[in-house]
């Protein structure tokens, strides 16, 4: 049986919507569905139909992202995929992103982005795990920091309400997010995301939260967080949730972090998703302390090769014939030359003999800096023709600050 697949129409995203809903078994407030239906790019959606019935979704968020060098690269942020209960597994999303993936190329975005609500679905479709996250802990009492932390006395923390702010993350966050690769431009839709603060979104916790570091030149970071009140026997025992941190330099990022492990009544620092080399993590005397649970984060298509290969930076020299493997898209399917050095990258189609093979899949893992290629090739997932190619192309993808996208879309 086949599903007929076309986007939707704004007066159709109610039965779009609640075949998300339906899926996840969410009940989305008024105002957070609203949002999302603002959000929504609508020529980007697409919905499987039985019938009349809408019974399979997905759409796009059309995204800028910094990969390794800083440059932005046009990148398809997938999001909203879901399949009514009544139809899974008859090869619906299978359908959906064949679609998308055709639509992606067609539009000349080299990459395609998702976060997964299950690590388990994406990789046959050529999406791999190119940015990892620490959901960190912080016991107050032992968060001092190592004695060389920078410090500058010029700065000075401002408490705010983060909804008089907003111009100031947005500068802020636009200022510093070329550094680490994963990180997309914030339109509307998404700063309303990270400053929503209805009931709903406080799951027990304090309304949102902010804090400056500033000095008389202006703002040089900013944090959001929430606090979850609590009393142990007349003893306080408070919680503080970190969402966001951000700063334009160490000593403005130390302060803010300084500030959040200070407060009053507080035992605990927690964060739902920090980067893996979170700069905190080298700032904490007695590291031993920060508790952390490793995650997945951001994953990755390699949509086109040619130009997403020549788009990033490379962390060392390389010169290698990659024969990259990928069923679903076939115009990646072939050899090409990848050639880097400090001056740029190149990477073009070639007849010579391949140094190694890719699957997509791999490629996808590499892209944002993670270094995966090694780990993959030793756990026999990876071919290699040349003795040292994938050492060689390992050392050059690799990228640090390591990927982080940082907002879930
Ligand atoms: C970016 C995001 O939006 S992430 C959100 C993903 N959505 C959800 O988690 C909501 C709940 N789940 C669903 O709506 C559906 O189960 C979906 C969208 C995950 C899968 O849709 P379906 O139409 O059932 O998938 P489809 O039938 O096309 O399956 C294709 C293949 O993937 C496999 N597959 C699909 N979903 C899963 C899963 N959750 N776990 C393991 N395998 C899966 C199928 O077994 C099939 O494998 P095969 O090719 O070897 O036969």
């Amino acid at each position: 049986m086949t599903y007929p697949i076309r986007p939707i129409t704004e007066a159709e995203y109610p039965a779009y919507s609640s075949v998300l809903t339906e899926a996840f078994g969410w009940t989305p407030h008024p105002d957070q569905r609203a949002r999302w239906q603002s959000g929504t790019e609508f020529d980007r959606t697409l919905a499987a139909f039985d019938g009349d019935l809408i019974v399979g979704v997905t759409g796009i968020y059309t995204f800028s992202m910094s990969v390794p060098g800083g440059a932005d690269l046009p990148v398809a942020g997938v999001t909203a995929v879901s399949v009514l209960p009544s139809h899974r597994r008859r090869g619906i999303l299978a359908s959906l992103m064949r679609r998308q993936l055709a639509d992606v190329h067609e539009r000349g975005e080299p990459l395609a982005a998702l976060y997964a609500s299950e690590s388990v679905i994406y990789g046959r479709f050529g999406y791999s795990r190119a940015a990892d996250e620490l959901y960190l802990s912080i016991p107050t009492h032992k968060a001092a920091f190592v004695r060389n932390a920078p410090v500058d006395p010029a700065l000075r923390i401002k408490v705010i309400a983060p909804a008089d702010h907003r111009a100031d993350f947005e500068a802020l966050y636009e200022r510093v997010r070329a550094r680490r690769p994963g990180q997309y431009a914030r339109n509307d839709h998404f700063w309303g995301a990270v400053l929503a603060d209805e009931e709903y979104h406080r799951h027990g916790a304090s309304d949102l939260r902010g804090i400056l570091a500033v000095d008389d030149s202006g703002v040089r970071g900013y944090a959001l967080f929430r606090v979850r009140s609590n009393w142990n026997d007349g003893v306080a025992a408070n919680e503080v949730q970190v969402n966001e941190v951000y700063a334009t330099d160490p000593a403005a990022y130390a302060l803010l972090w300084r500030n959040l492990l200070d407060r009053d009544l507080t035992v605990t620092v927690s964060a739902w998703g920090r980067p893996v080399d979170d700069p905190l993590t080298q700032l904490l005397a007695d590291n031993r302390q920060l508790r952390a649970r490793w995650g997945d984060e951001l994953y990755v298509r390699v949509v086109d090769v040619e130009k997403a290969l020549a788009a990033r930076a490379y962390a060392a020299p390389v010169d290698v014939v990659i024969d990259v493997t990928d069923d679903l898209c076939p115009w990646n399917a072939r050899r090409w030359r990848l050639t880097a050095d400090v001056s740029g990258a190149e990477c073009k189609p070639t007849e010579e003999e391949a140094d190694l093979t890719l699957p997509v899949v791999s490629l996808g893992a590499a892209y944002l800096g993670k270094d995966a290629l090694q780990a993959q090739l030793e756990a026999g997932l990876l071919a290699e023709h040349t003795a040292g190619a994938v050492r060689q192309l390992a050392a050059a993808m690799a990228w640090s600050p390591k990927p982080w996208a940082g907002l879930v879309f």
